[in-house]
């Protein structure tokens, strides 16, 4: 079973004084569907890039099924943790298929070349993000939702057993907030790790079984998110009062004006 466990871990948060930060231990399991709560600019964005080893800590550690990440090969690391950023940058020029087919580079041996199997998984991929008419588009075309969920679809043919996930509703209707909320709850049933951070808490009271609430000025808190997504807790996380009522049986919030 998958775990990602983090001892004591404090993120490198730029002209953050370390002192004023709190460290975070705790084990994100296979299974599990995690949904990182904050304002603006407490560091939810640094702390998945350092979940994925592309940040150094500035404090303890992360260990991939018990093994430190720093002691695993880059390669390695990428095969079983995958990321999806924020920001989408286009490098170069791209068609949505090379794009996604990129998700296999982890995969192969160095000057090997995609092979049918891969293939398969890209296009089964670009499917299930609805994405098929945009098969041969360059990337650089699309739009704001229609790349989001190209770099879903980048993620999944990537197949990682620790899927980090930066705002994954970032562009998308209410249609496909909902189907790509869907897609990371199967992956959670493929018993993948899932974290994600979200900044809508409503979706995250649907679609997340853990929450970890970052909170600019006191201590984190995590755990089950049935118990900790309440009015007490995300007033003071938001600094913005809050209305709350139920829909089947799950909790969703408003904002008082
Ligand atoms: N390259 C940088 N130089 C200076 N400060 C930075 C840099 N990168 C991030 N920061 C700062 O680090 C802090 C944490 O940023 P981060 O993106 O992790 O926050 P976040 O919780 O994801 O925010 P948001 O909800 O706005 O996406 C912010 O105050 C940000 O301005």
């Amino acid at each position: 079973m998958t775990t990602l466990t983090l001892t004591q871990l404090l993120a490198a948060i730029p002209n953050k004084p370390r002192q004023s930060e709190y460290a975070l231990s705790l084990t994100f399991k296979a299974g599990q569907m995690w949904g990182i709560l904050g304002p603006n600019g407490v560091g939810k964005t640094t702390l998945l890039h350092t979940l994925a080893a592309l940040k150094v800590p500035a404090l303890g550690a992360i260990e991939l099924n018990h093994q430190p990440i720093t002691s695993l090969h880059r390669l390695k690391l990428a095969q079983q943790i995958g990321i999806m950023f924020q920001e989408h940058q286009d490098g170069f020029p791209a068609t949505v298929l090379e794009t996604v087919l990129l998700g296999r580079f982890p995969h192969l041996s160095p000057w090997e070349m995609e092979n049918e199997q891969d293939l398969a998984l890209a296009h089964a991929a670009i499917d299930r993000l609805d994405l098929s008419p945009f098969r041969e588009r360059a990337l650089n075309s699309l739009s704001g939702g229609e790349r989001q969920r190209a770099a879903l679809a980048t993620l999944m043919a990537q197949s990682p057993d620790v899927w980090l996930v930066d705002e994954p509703t970032n562009h998308l209707d209410l249609h496909y907030q909902v189907a790509v909320m869907g897609l990371l709850a199967e992956q959670a049933n493929l018993n993948k790790v899932v974290v994600m951070s979200l900044h809508d808490v409503n979706v995250a009271a649907q679609w997340c079984s853990h929450v970890l609430l970052l909170y600019p000025d006191r201590p984190p808190i995590w755990g089950d998110a049935k118990t900790l997504l309440t009015q007490q807790n995300l007033e003071p996380l938001y600094r913005q009062k809050l209305a709350m009522t139920r829909l089947n049986g799950k909790p969703l919030f408003v904002p008082v004006a």
